[in-house]
């Protein structure tokens, strides 16, 4: 068992790290009396997978709590969900005195938060991920959103959970390529804070990609480490948080392009190789750092290009209204080293045509 705190003055909160830990977070909400009682808020294949046995450990620790679900996947991420999931909690008589708890993967977790600063002007909530790349990235820093058809996440807040309680069992279920979703996440931590992970990564990959116990929990705690070191120093991304978004420039613009065919880590997946060219071509990487870069997004299966067919066009339209853009100028997250970056918007139209 591990635990670390995210240390933000009075929005602080727990991270807890533990096999099997969904059984006992009952005891812990019983304990710390954030809510009188909860939403479990959710999507149909986790509700079929864990959600009766989540909210049985919840009542037997005498915590009252109710399911909400809605359709899995990033088509469900945006404004109408929001609405009818407020409309259910509305209906079933929830007031400002109840939380929610986020219990799925990324697109579960963007949607509870963002629903838990807005309903009845707010509301605590708790994350309880289920996916790797929830466990290692959304379920940490307070993001929460949706998206809107101008582009990924333009709707949000910055909100903060209670706690998050990560349990890494339930990865067990997982399809391989969710996964390989959150391996590119935790690639992203390698690259831009951490030589010594990004080289844990390169010699463990069999242990990781087989979930074996030790290798994956020291995975998810260095990440989860790691992130709540940045958020505690830029909590609302007024400067260095960006580093987060490493990937995530090209990598928004092609997930979005492709209408969510691609899924977010594979298109962060992609987005690292284009940038870490990016940063080659514009002198401030060399080029062996950008050849062991793409070696590890490939060695753990994951794409490296974007597809031939997908329109260049709309992921340059896609580019513009990226949240990171300023006055029209488009802003990149480039890799200087393993474990250093620099951003810039200094990227040319030639520079960028090389990498699309
Ligand atoms: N807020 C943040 O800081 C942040 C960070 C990274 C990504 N994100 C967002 O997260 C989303 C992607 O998250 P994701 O990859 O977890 O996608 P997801 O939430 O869609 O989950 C992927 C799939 O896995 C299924 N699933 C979840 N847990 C499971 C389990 N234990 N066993 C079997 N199946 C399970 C889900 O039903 C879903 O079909 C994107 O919308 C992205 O923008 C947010
Ligand atoms: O927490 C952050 O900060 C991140 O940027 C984490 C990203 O992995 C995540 O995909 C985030 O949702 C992207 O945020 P956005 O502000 O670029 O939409
Ligand atoms: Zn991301």
């Amino acid at each position: 068992m591990a635990e670390i705190q995210v240390g933000l003055g009075e929005r602080s909160y727990p991270i807890r790290i533990e096999q099997g830990c969904l059984a006992r977070v009952g005891e812990d909400l019983a304990r710390r009396r954030f809510a009188k009682r909860y939403g479990v808020i959710t999507d149909d294949r986790v509700e079929g997978l864990y959600g009766q046995q989540l909210v049985r450990h919840l009542a037997a620790a005498g915590v009252q709590a109710e399911l909400f679900a809605f359709p899995h996947g990033e088509v469900s991420k945006h404004l109408a969900t929001i609405g009818a999931l407020a409309s259910r909690l509305a209906a079933a008589g929830f007031d400002r005195r109840d939380g929610l708890i986020a219990f799925g993967g990324g697109v579960v977790g963007d949607i509870t938060g963002f629903l838990a600063a807005i309903y009845m002007r707010g509301i605590p909530f708790v994350q309880a991920p289920t996916t790797l790349l929830a466990q290692v990235d959304s379920s940490v820093g307070g993001k929460t959103g949706v998206d809107i058809p101008e582009g990924k996440n333009l709707i949000g807040a910055f909100y903060q959970p209670q706690a998050v309680y990560i349990d890494p069992e339930v990865l067990a279920t997982l399809e391989p390529a969710e996964l390989l979703g959150g391996l590119a996440e935790v690639i992203k931590y390698g690259v831009i804070r951490d030589p010594d992970f990004f080289a844990y990564l390169e010699r463990k990959r069999e242990e990781i990609l087989a979930l074996e116990t030790a290798a994956i929990e020291e995975t998810i705690l260095t990440c989860c480490r790691i992130k709540a070191e940045v958020v505690e120093q830029d909590e609302r991304e007024g400067g260095m948080r960006r580093i987060l978004n490493f990937g995530h420039t090209i990598g928004h613009a092609v997930e979005a392009a492709s209408g969510f065919a691609i899924s977010h880590g594979h298109a962060v997946a992609i987005g690292m190789v284009a940038a870490a060219r990016l940063a080659v071509a514009k002198g401030m990487l060399a080029v062996a750092a950008e050849q062991r870069i793409t070696a590890l997004i490939a060695a753990y299966g994951l794409p490296v290009a974007i597809p031939a067919d997908l329109d260049r066009e709309r992921i340059r339209t896609y580019l513009k209204t990226d949240k990171k853009a300023v006055a029209g100028k488009v802003f990149y997250i480039l890799p200087t080293a393993i474990g250093a970056t620099s951003i810039t918007d200094a990227v040319s139209e030639r520079q960028l045509d090389q990498v699309l």
